[in-house]
């Protein structure tokens, strides 16, 4: 009986059900949006139901369009928007509150104060992070002051917390297992890198009862059964945060790999095998995986608005109809005339981290054409990108010579092989779009034996494009002083 890995996807804009056959083949999709809810600005909330019921739809529905029965499934795996926190009730299994999303500044307050209070240095040391509302510990901490009794309720062993795979692995198991993985965990700031444990101080710190909080486990591995959905009850075998499972899916298995998402952000990540790199040059140390207790770690570095510079072209600015067009119209012009785009609209993140920077232009003049301006945003992308590899270089001391590409604006050509001849390394975009979701359904099928090793899941990798750099070193130099020149201004206004 031929099987399939059915691989959850659930994202911050959407959720999606993904079926793979043994060759990597993509043999249904199923997808649903999901509601933001920006209650106050800075704010971003989400429906725990809502992401759950999303999951079973999608589940259902990509099970139904394959026309596959259900018995046909070797196994579930779970990969999921990272940080996103939830608190729920265990008996009556209702959230006691939205969910905070990894976006929302809510929480800013705690970790300012803990700034001030010196103790940034070693939070760092101990979990790779950076004292930032992005990582769950200051959105627990915030449902636990702003929810009535909350912080008594879960003293009392009443409350559990789990950022997404927790909470749809509890869901999907009935309640059975309050479990989350080594690479989720490492996201949440409560995690000491080193013991791969919750860290006593930290929950000190905190003020997070260890009760509430789903036991660690591996990323590959059969942690219960998801049972009453289907008629039979299937293995669920993987949990990996969503850019972890990129890099999975991508084989990125060796020091020194190295891959980038260009979606909404840019999320680059490069593993570092055993390897715990404290970065001098503003990246965050997390877990890449931990399968058969040997962990990779990764570098990650976060570039907070990409394809959201294009689409601000489309809506904001209103000069693209589609982010597809960006590519023609880029290249409806020999260069970008000296122009510069600088989008940090909600600040800059790795390398620089400043918060608080607005977006700016550079070099117009009365010749400045729409085209010059949608190539010089392309552009942005690719130096953001060449600043956060530069700082993988440093930190690592390795060369990056190939940089593995997905996400929604990996399909435009111009900047790939913009961001080839600016890095000077070749840029590969794999044939396969969904490698998030294909990273969780090698590590939900390694842990079944649908596929026997690494090596196996190696020979699957099919490199749809490569681009390789063609710029002379001389006009390289020029466009990246430029940009360097471009990225001080913003910091100083
Ligand atoms: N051909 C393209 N060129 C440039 N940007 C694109 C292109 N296609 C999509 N995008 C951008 O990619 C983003 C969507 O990518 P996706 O991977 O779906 O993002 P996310 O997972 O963050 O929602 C959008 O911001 C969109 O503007
Ligand atoms: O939902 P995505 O794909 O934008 O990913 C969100 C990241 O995991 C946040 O850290």
């Amino acid at each position: 009986m031929q099987k399939y890995i059915l691989a959850i996807d659930q994202g911050t804009t959407s959720t999606r059900a993904i079926l793979f056959d043994k060759d990597s083949n993509m043999i249904a999709v199923a997808q649903k949006e999901l509601e933001n809810y920006y209650p106050q600005p800075g704010w971003v909330e989400q429906n725990a139901n809502d992401i759950w019921a999303s999951t079973v739809g999608v589940m259902i529905e990509a099970v139904a369009k394959a026309g596959i029965r259900e018995e046909q499934i070797a196994s579930i795996g779970i990969t999921n928007q990272r940080e996103t926190s939830v608190v729920w009730d265990k008996q009556s299994g209702q959230p006691i509150s939205f969910a905070i999303v990894w976006q929302s500044r809510q929480s800013d307050a705690y970790c300012v104060q803990l700034k001030q209070e010196g103790k940034e240095a070693w939070i760092r040391e101990k979990t790779g992070l950076l004292l930032d509302p992005y990582f769950s510990a200051s959105k627990l901490r915030f449902l636990l002051d702003h929810v009535e009794g909350a912080q008594q309720r879960a003293e009392n062993g009443e409350l559990l917390f789990g950022t997404m795979d927790s909470w749809l692995l509890w869901k999907l198991t009935k309640g059975k297992c309050h479990m989350t993985d080594v690479s989720n965990a490492s996201r949440t700031m409560l995690m000491n890198l080193h013991t791969l444990d919750y860290d006593d101080e930290l929950l000190k710190l905190w003020n997070i009862p260890r009760c509430m909080l789903p036991e660690i486990r591996d990323t590959s591995e059969v942690y219960g059964m998801c049972s009453g959905l289907f008629d039979v009850d299937i293995p669920i075998a993987s949990l990996v945060g969503d850019q972890q499972a990129a890099l999975f899916g991508q084989t990125c298995f060796a020091a020194g790999n190295v891959k980038n998402t260009y979606g909404t952000g840019c999320f680059l990540l490069m593993n570092t095998k055993e390897h715990i790199i404290h970065s001098q040059n503003g990246l965050l140390t997390s877990v890449g995986w931990r399968i058969g207790k040997k962990t990779d770690y990764v570098l990650e570095g976060s570039v907070f608005v990409a394809g959201a510079a294009i689409q601000w072209l489309r809506d904001g600015l209103q000069i693209l109809k589609k982010s597809s067009e960006s590519e023609e119209r880029a290249l409806a012009v020999d260069d970008s005339a000296g122009v510069y785009v600088v989008p940090s609209f909600t600040g800059l993140g790795a390398p620089y981290w400043k918060p608080k920077v607005k977006g700016a232009m550079f070099g117009l003049t009365r010749g400045t054409k729409q085209e010059h301006i949608i190539r010089a945003t392309l552009e942005a992308l690719a130096y953001q990108t060449n600043d956060v590899l530069n700082a993988m270089k440093e930190d690592s001391g390795l060369e990056i010579k190939r940089l593995q590409v997905d996400g929604g604006a990996s399909l435009n050509n111009y900047l790939l092989q913009f961001q080839s001849d600016i890095t000077q390394a070749s840029v590969i975009r794999s044939t396969i779009s969904e490698t998030t979701a294909l990273g969780a359904a090698y590590l939900a099928g390694l842990a079944v034996g649908y596929w026997k090793d690494q090596e196996e899941i190696c020979s699957h990798f099919q490199a749809s494009h490569e681009f390789v750099p063609n710029m002379e070193a001389s006009q390289r130099e020029e466009l990246l002083t430029g940009w360097k020149r471009a990225i001080h201004a913003v910091m100083q206004f």
